[in-house]
């Protein structure tokens, strides 16, 4: 039973260096330090437990997301945490519709991150009061209250609250032989962090062969800062992992539109399964350019770890600018909005495959795509969890 009202909310800035070592460098962040804004929430009831929730930020850009948190506390502090889970919906609005900060989102950017570092704490603690994971919690939902947990303004020329319901409903077929699969052979995965743009070719081959033999099958490069470097990186990695493993590459929004149908139209030969932010996360239509011009190449494209919000993600459905749907569980407002891009993509048959690899990101996705499994899509085709190699 959902309980106790939120005494205190505190967040944290927390910053790894990881710039000093080129982690998680790529063409347009060349020194990110990994961080995250953690929110943790309490409340007054005796059992002690606490929400976690973050949301993933850079270095100073952490900064700004704390004030953001700090400004948007007031809507959760002395509420009862029953009344916030009851009209979720409604929650989620009044978060992401401040009648102040809207004006700096809306439903985009700093408030938007500091909304879902929020939220995930609001679902942290609801899923350990009682006494499961997330994941846990929203399989054993009934598809009506799941429903009204989603805010569906912006979406319903493409999503009704009776197609999400009808989905879900679709989705208890199966369900439990789904969940056992999971608990049983988990979800497969690709490594994320053995191709940073910043490793030497050395690096990147001892990462790649350690992986290869840790059994790993599918792997992701960096790419987009200079061809002739993604040319001799790109064969390295093939010569190690050969030409039956999956390659993904990731431009992290480098090129115009008709620079990143050249450039890919020359990395084609080394068989990437998909170009991952080819350009800006804002141009739908140079999306859609893209993902036309690569289909004779067998190329897909892969975007969504800086879509703003469900309208973004709505477009490119629309527009068919993506074959590989990236949810992140911090861009976009918490679990809550993650429902509806989750729905969206089922809707459109398109595959979700969720960016991770941040701080917490890897820990947070898995959640979203246990569920997006067991009671949303059913299917494992051309699917995939980005993760960190150890
Ligand atoms: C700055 C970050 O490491 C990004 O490079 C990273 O999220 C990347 O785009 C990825 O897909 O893992
Ligand atoms: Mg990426």
């Amino acid at each position: 039973m959902v309980r106790g009202r939120i005494s205190r909310l505190s967040v944290r800035d927390v910053r790894f260096p990881t710039s000093l070592g080129g982690h998680g460098s790529d063409a347009m962040h060349t020194d990110p330090d990994y961080s995250a804004a953690y929110v943790v929430i309490e409340t007054d009831a005796e059992d002690g437990l606490k929400g976690c929730g973050i949301t993933f930020t850079l270095g100073k850009g952490t900064e700004v997301v704390v004030c953001a948190v700090n400004a948007l506390a007031h809507h959760v502090l002395n509420k009862d945490l029953k009344d916030i889970v009851g009209d979720f919906r409604g929650f989620y609005r009044q978060l992401a519709n401040d009648g102040q900060l809207r004006w700096i989102g809306p439903e985009k950017g700093v408030v938007h991150l500091a909304t879902a570092a929020i939220l995930n704490a609001v679902w942290d603690l609801w899923a350990k009061q009682e006494g499961k994971p997330v994941w846990k919690l929203l399989v054993d939902m009934d598809p009506r209250t799941l429903v009204s947990c989603i805010d569906f303004r912006y979406i319903t020329d493409v999503l009704t609250e009776e197609d999400a319901l009808e989905i879900l409903q679709k989705g208890q077929v199966g369900k439990k032989e789904r969940e056992e699969q999971m608990l049983a052979q988990g979800y497969p995965a690709y490594t994320t962090s053995c191709a940073w743009l910043g490793y030497s070719d050395d690096m990147l081959k001892q990462l790649c062969t350690q992986a290869l033999k840790d059994g790993w099958t599918r792997f992701k490069v960096k790419v987009g800062a200079d061809l002739q470097d993604d040319e001799r990186r790109c064969r390295l990695i093939r010569d190690v992992i050969g030409p039956e493993k999956t390659l993904m590459m990731d431009a992290n929004q480098r090129w115009d539109v008709p620079e990143a149908v050249e450039w890919m139209s020359k990395l084609a030969k080394f068989k990437p399964l998909w170009i991952e932010e080819p350009t800006s996360p804002d141009d739908i239509l140079g999306h859609a350019t893209i993902s036309k011009a690569l289909v004779p190449l067998g190329i897909g494209v892969a975007t969504g770890e800086q879509c703003h919000n469900r309208v973004i993600f709505k477009q490119l459905l629309q527009a068919k600018a993506l074959q590989f749907l990236q949810i992140d569980s911090c861009r976009l407002g918490s679990v809550n909005e993650n429902l509806s891009v989750l729905l969206m993509a089922k809707k459109f048959e398109i595959p979700v495959c969720p960016h991770a690899g941040g701080v917490g990101l890897c820990e947070l996705v898995q959640h979203l795509i246990l569920f997006d499994y067991i009671s949303v899509s059913a299917s494992l085709k051309n699917r995939m969890l980005a993760t960190q190699q150890k």
